[in-house]
């Protein structure tokens, strides 16, 4: 996941964009970018860091222009240290085009000898955004050249029929917002709908209507925008300079199946994401995770229910509601260390736990707790936590987690590319409970996650959760994509990791 953001206004957007990724940080912490458009000319500032280190005023003030989009990264292919593959992404031609990307392309490193050979456009990254634009200038160039030898306007008819193009050639997750200089914006999301996207307008100060198009429909509440609707899988909006809204869709089958992690913890629990309410997802976790404790010990056995800040809260609270039990804060977070999960390499989410998370001892010391997490993936976090706790005086430390648990790589945006990286996988529950320490693991089970999700939209019947049951949605992820794929991250983490070291020997701090 990453968060994007576009707008279309006809006052200046640097300010809007900016709020709005503060907004979607939660999304991505590893690099920041925004455009602009003015006439035609676009302007860009990007680089490594959070939304609040990168743009200083004087960036904010060389981006000029009342159209513009953003993005907040989370690297998921190449090089999470690069500069280069942040995005936004920029071609010149047709037009001139910039894009961000939510997702991951399953299929990037064939696209990319494809462009090569076949299209003649060389990609100079590893990053599968920057394939993804190169396939859409490709095709919005066939689009225009068939029309008329590219002599007549392009039109939001023909902006479509080059997205349905778009869709047949790549694979994997992406929800898209693009800047066609002198044209408008353009978004879309994967036939799957895999990532989210949604849009909503609102009124700028001088009772003008500006459109939003984002990743989660927190980013337009928090600006001052109501939303209309999701983008549905497979549709694509385009956004003329006007700001008239054209919609239609572009792919041939499509059908919804929303990543179910973003309702355990990517997104925001102020989110409505595909007509579900992300805090109420929560609380509906909670309260089977409940059913399942109940189950599994009698809660006389539990004196204190103590979430894992942040993300569990909603959940851990439903659950001590339900079985009775009191819900205390044992664990403050530094609220200056961001994400543990979403940060690269595993060196530094370890160090992070300790740095984020300290126990209140008085909410430990001599009681029976049962701690909350939203999930548990890499154990990281709950081996370091469990500890924390009896080292606050706990006598007997219970863990248990709002997801089930997490035994199969991620293809679609989330870093977890290889399985052996996950503590979950070929171990069973018992060895995780010893390997994380704790007296008792009690975890979701992957139907009744599914099902408490779903019966917040009954549209929703099926659900991308790849990395709980071991099915691909999109059904065409090969063993070779896989290979390929995980080749790509290990390579990436080698040199990653080499390049630390090397900086260590030196005494310097590595990037971060
Ligand atoms: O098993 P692990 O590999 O440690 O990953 C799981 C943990 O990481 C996430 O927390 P994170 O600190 O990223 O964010 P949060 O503050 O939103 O909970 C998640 O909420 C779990 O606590
Ligand atoms: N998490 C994401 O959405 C990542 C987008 C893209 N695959 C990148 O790595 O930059
Ligand atoms: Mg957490």
């Amino acid at each position: 996941m990453c968060g994007i953001v576009g707008v279309i206004s006809r006052n200046p957007v640097n300010q809007l964009i900016y709020d709005a990724l503060l907004l979607l940080q939660h999304r991505g912490q590893d690099a920041a970018g925004i455009v602009t458009m003015l006439g035609t000319k676009c302007f860009m500032h990007k680089a490594r860091g959070m939304v609040r280190d990168v743009f200083r005023t004087r960036n904010m003030r060389a981006l000029p222009g009342s159209v513009g989009l953003g993005q907040v990264r989370y690297p998921t292919a190449g090089n999470a240290y690069s500069e280069e593959e942040a995005q936004p992404f920029y071609v010149n031609a047709p037009y001139g085009i910039v894009l961000v990307h939510n997702g991951n392309l399953t299929n990037a490193q064939a696209l990319k000898a494809e462009l090569f050979d076949v299209d003649r456009r060389h990609i100079n990254t590893e990053s599968d955004t920057e394939v993804l634009i190169n396939v859409l200038a490709h095709e919005l160039e066939q689009v225009a050249l068939r029309s008329s030898g590219g002599s007549l306007p392009l039109t939001p008819d023909l902006v479509f029929k080059a997205v349905g193009a778009v869709h047949k050639r790549i694979k994997g997750s992406y929800a898209v917002i693009a800047l066609i200089a002198g044209h408008g914006l353009l978004a879309f999301r994967d036939p799957y709908g895999i990532r989210p996207l949604c849009f909503g307008e609102g009124l700028n100060n001088e009772g003008q209507r500006d459109v939003m198009v984002a990743s989660e429909s927190v980013a337009l509440d928090g600006t001052g925008h109501t939303l209309t609707r999701d983008v549905a899988p497979g549709e694509a909006i385009f956004i003329d300079l006007e700001g008239h809204i054209h919609a239609r869709q572009c792919a041939e089958h499509p059908t919804l199946n929303p990543c179910i992690f973003e309702y355990v913890y990517l997104a925001r629990p102020d989110s409505v994401m595909d007509g579900v309410s992300v805090y109420h997802a929560r609380l509906n976790l909670g309260e089977t995770l409940a059913q399942r404790v109940i189950n599994a010990m009698p809660p006389t056995d539990i004196d204190v229910v103590i979430p894992i800040p942040e993300s569990s809260r909603p959940s851990a609270m439903q659950l001590a509601h339900r079985i009775g039990k009191p819900y205390r804060e044992g664990f403050v977070k530094n609220r200056y260390v961001g994400r543990t999960f979403i940060m690269p390499g595993q060196g530094v989410r370890k160090k992070s736990v300790r740095q984020k998370l300290n126990a209140i001892g008085m909410e430990f010391k001599g009681r029976n707790v049962m701690l909350v997490d939203d999930s548990i993936v890499r154990g990281t976090t709950s081996k370091e936590i469990v500890q924390m706790a009896r080292e606050a005086g706990a006598r007997k430390v219970y863990m248990a987690s709002a997801a089930p648990p997490v035994r199969f790589p991620n293809v679609y945006g989330i870093d977890m590319p290889t399985k052996e990286e996950l503590i979950a996988h070929g171990r069973s529950v018992e060895e995780i409970r010893q390997y994380i320490g704790a007296d008792a693991l009690i975890y979701q089970d992957v139907d009744a996650m599914k099902r408490v999700v779903a019966a917040l939209n009954p549209k929703i019947k099926t659900f991308e959760a790849s990395c709980f049951d071991g099915t691909y949605i999109t059904g065409d992820v090969t063993a070779e994509d896989f290979a390929t794929m995980q080749a790509q991250r290990k390579l990436q983490f080698d040199e990653e990791d080499s390049s630390r070291s090397r900086l260590a020997l030196q005494g310097e701090e590595a990037p971060r």
